[in-house]
This record gives structure tokens, sequence and C-alpha cells, in this order.
């Protein structure tokens, strides 16, 4: 099934939805402000299990602000946020973390805490607070140190970690949270080429394992490679929505980014590009 919907004066876009799944995750006209702005002004876009739907625009364009409604690190000012169709608003902070985790941008460090003790607080919500972990948890912890190539620094103290290093425990910790959506924002941000790849091809094979996964990105090259959907936001609004072989056209590549650059389809699609538009 898919749904079309006019998202400008001039554009008629259409977002794919599965037709057999219900989104796990969606934003409905949500708006959203921060100090006296309005910085998000009717963002509606959907993910479902399995898909992998990447939030791109240049910068300032809303696509964290979106994100931070997302797991409601803020609460929207208008529209609606909709976890596996229940409003956010109805839900309690648990209920939200047992469905969705966040990988956020410079996530904080606490000093003292081993890089293992860091990822394993990502079991939380699956606990009272008087719960010891169990066989389980440390099975998931140590799973999810092996996936981002962490096992040889398991013992650090996360504050002596370089920013590449705490990015991948950032990550880990999400997953060790074992949600059903994982938000992540700029999840290659400090990552050397070879650990973005690893970060990327794991979130393919998560997702092929049935997650839905929200993540922004600024590297279109990997967004084509690896994004089934794109939203694309221009100044907190919505500009485009669909499959990223198709929103990316050459118009909306120089319009909205500023470059010229073609999208190759194919199993694997490509992005070239071929300079400043
Ligand atoms: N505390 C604040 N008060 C007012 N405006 C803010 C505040 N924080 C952020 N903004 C503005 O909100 C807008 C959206 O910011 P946001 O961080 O969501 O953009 P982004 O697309 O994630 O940007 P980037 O690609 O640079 O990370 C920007 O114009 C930003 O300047």
């Amino acid at each position: 099934m898919t749904q079309t919907r006019t998202v400008t004066q001039t554009r008629t876009v259409t977002c794919p939805k599965d037709g057999e799944a219900a989104p796990l995750l969606e934003l409905v006209e949500t708006r959203a402000r921060l100090g006296n702005r309005e910085v998000l002004r009717g963002i509606t876009f959907a993910v479902t299990s399995g898909e992998i739907l990447g939030l791109v625009g240049p910068n300032g364009s809303g696509k964290t602000t979106a994100l931070r409604c997302c797991y409601n690190a803020l609460t929207p000012t208008g529209g609606a946020v909709l976890i596996d169709q229940a409003d956010s608003t109805t839900l309690s902070r648990k209920d939200i973390a047992k469905t969705i985790s966040a990988s956020v941008q410079e996530p904080t460090v606490s000093a003292g805490l081993s890089v293992r003790e860091s990822i394993a607080l990502g079991r939380t919500p699956h606990r009272s607070w008087l719960d010891r972990s169990t066989e389980r948890d440390t099975a998931i912890v140590d799973r999810c140190i092996e996936q981002v190539g962490l096992v040889e620094l398991a013992g650090r103290d996360v504050s002596t970690l370089s920013g590449g290093e705490r990015q991948r425990v950032s990550i880990a910790r999400a997953l060790a949270q074992e949600p059903k959506v994982l938000l992540l924002d700029e999840p290659t941000n400090h990552l050397d080429l070879r650990h973005q790849l690893i970060v990327m091809e794991l979130l393919a094979e998560l997702a092929s394992a049935g997650l839905a996964v929200v993540v922004t990105m600024h590297d279109l090259r990997l967004a084509v490679e690896y994004c089934d959907n794109l939203a694309v936001l221009t100044e907190g609004e919505l500009r485009a929505c669909g499959s990223t072989v198709e929103v990316l056209d050459e118009p909306l590549l120089a319009e909205v980014f500023g470059i010229k650059a073609r999208v190759e389809r194919g199993v694997r699609p490509r992005m070239e590009i071929l300079g400043l538009a």
C-alpha cells in the first residue's frame, strides 16, 4: 500500500507503507518549539518493522528535533507521535523505553563506568530497580559489545575513550535495550570508514531481522546504500518523503542540498557526486 500526500504547494510525494504491517512509529503533523522558535512545522513520517528510514536535510533543518520528539525527549506542541499506534502522551517512560531506544549525538559519558557497565544500562527498562541482571542480560550485553567491535575495550573507563569509541558505546547501549524501533542521531559521526560500514551493515542486518530504524545522517551516499526510505527536512518542514531512490532526484539534490549528483538504481543503489549545483 502506498500513501500519497501533498507536502508543498508544488510537489506531491509518495510515502510507501507496508500494507501488512502497521507503523511502529509515526509522526503526524508534528510541531515543536525550541525557545521562542517553531523549529518543526508539521512533520509526518512513519516507519515499520524491517525498514530503515533516513532523516536527511541541511544543518538546522530539524532532524535532531524530530528524532527527540520520537522518544519523548521533547514534547511536541502540535500533531501527534504514535508509538506502536498508541499516542505517546498516554505511555509511561518505561513503556516507551521498552519499544524505542535512542543513540544521540555527543552522548554523555559517566566517568567511573566501564564500557560494559555503560552498555548494560540499556537493560534497565526491562527490569525493576531491585532486580539483579540475569544471564540473559549478560548475554545480550556481550552480543552488543561484539556487534560494535568493543570487545577489547570492554573493561575501559568510558571517560577515557575517543569520540568514535564513545559513539559505538552509545549505539551498543541502545541495542542492549532490545527495542522494536532504534533511533540513531548521526551514528557514523566520529567513526573511521571501516566502523561506519560495520555500523551500517549491522543496521541492515537488524532491520532484516525485523527492527525498525530511524537514522539521521549527512552522508547521502551511505543513505542511498542503506536507507529504504527517506524523509527530507528543510527549515522544519517535510520537503519530501518516500523511497530513497525516488526522493533523491537531481532537482531535489540541487535545491535542498546544493549539489549536483545522481543516484544509480540497482540491487544496491549508489550515488555519484559530481560537484556543487
Ligand atoms: N535551544 C534552542 N533554542 C532555539 N532554537 C534552537 C535551539 N536548539 C536548536 N535550535 C534550532 O532549531 C533548529 C533545528 O535544530 P536541529 O538540531 O533539530 O537541526 P538538525 O537538522 O539536526 O541540524 P544538524 O544537521 O546541524 O545537526 C536549528 O535552526 C537550530 O538552530
